[in-house]
């Protein structure tokens, strides 16, 4: 009898785990599916896949800025930590092809829903390490003003460099953290959108990013194919922020991440003065 009922709990349990798995890889549409409660997001979408790179798409002047920046980034980071990957066609894949394909969600959540134009759009990308994803877009979208925002002052010395030999005119570089930056009103609800890639978990990336937000603008975080949770924890620091979760989306990269989401929160309402909170 005993073992018997022990046999039923572990081809339950078996069972419940292997659901488990097999919704985890589903892409997020299907898996609001499984989970209609979990997330309050006013759209679930999934991108159409690209058959074609993202780098396709540039003109020649802008591979060749990208191919600059890449030369830059490799011998630079002999010198000092600015990614774990040393090959050119790796990063091209794991950080030019995975910053790219940021924009089309971003290009088609901004036209649906902000009331301004998108060519002369005013982004902040958060902890932009050695410009990621922030630097590429502005290659990409030469009409944008990207600010690239990072608190280590020697990735922002790489940065000034990486700026001058791309050419970019489009692209200020600040030290300085998220959290004093929401606070300084030169940069506090400045910005159309906020990105941000590998920085932190959304409830803390939410306080770092939408009090740089203007209303009406959103907040766009790169995040890996399965983000649910994390997402639900976030749910609250965003409401707080003055945001609400607008839409996730997923994308099909060309990088070896495959699937990627897209966590798109559009700002409501100012955000109370005491957020960001100084973190010392
Ligand atoms: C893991 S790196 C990711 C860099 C880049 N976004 C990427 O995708 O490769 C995180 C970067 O965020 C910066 N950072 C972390 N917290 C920050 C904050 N509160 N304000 C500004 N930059 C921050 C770190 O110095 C680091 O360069």
């Amino acid at each position: 009898m005993m073992v018997r009922l022990y046999l039923y709990r572990s081809a339950n349990i078996m069972f419940l785990f292997s659901i488990g798995t097999f919704v985890k890889h589903l892409p997020i549409s299907q898996q609001n599916a499984f989970y209609p409660r979990r997330i309050n997001a006013k759209r679930i979408v999934t991108t159409s896949s690209h058959n074609s790179s993202c780098f396709e798409t540039l003109t020649s002047r802008q591979k060749n800025q990208i191919h600059h920046y890449i030369e830059a980034l490799l011998d630079w980071n002999q010198k000092m930590n600015l990614t774990a990957v040393t090959d050119v066609n790796e990063v091209m894949k794991r950080h030019i092809e995975d910053s790219l394909a940021m924009l089309p969600p971003i290009r088609d959540s901004y036209v649906s829903h902000c009331n301004s134009s998108i060519d002369n759009l005013k982004l902040v990308d958060v902890g932009t390490g050695p410009g990621l994803p922030g630097l590429v877009l502005a290659i990409a979208c030469p009409g944008w003003k990207v600010t690239l925002l990072e608190s280590m002052n020697k990735r922002c010395v790489f940065l000034e460099h990486a700026v001058s030999v791309t050419g970019l005119s489009n692209v200020e570089v600040v030290r300085g953290r998220a959290e004093s930056l929401g606070q300084n009103d030169s940069f506090r609800e400045q910005f159309d959108v906020a990105v941000a890639r590998a920085v932190a978990e959304m409830r803390v990336l939410a306080e770092y990013c939408l009090p740089l937000v203007r209303v009406g603008g959103l907040f766009v975080a790169a995040k890996g194919h399965d983000p649910q949770v994390e997402v639900q924890n976030a749910e609250k620091s965003i409401q707080l922020m003055g945001a609400s979760i607008f839409q996730l989306c997923s994308v099909e990269s060309h990088s070896p991440y495959g699937q990627r989401t897209a966590i798109i929160c559009v700002k409501d309402h100012p955000t109370p003065r005491k957020y960001p909170r100084d973190p010392d």
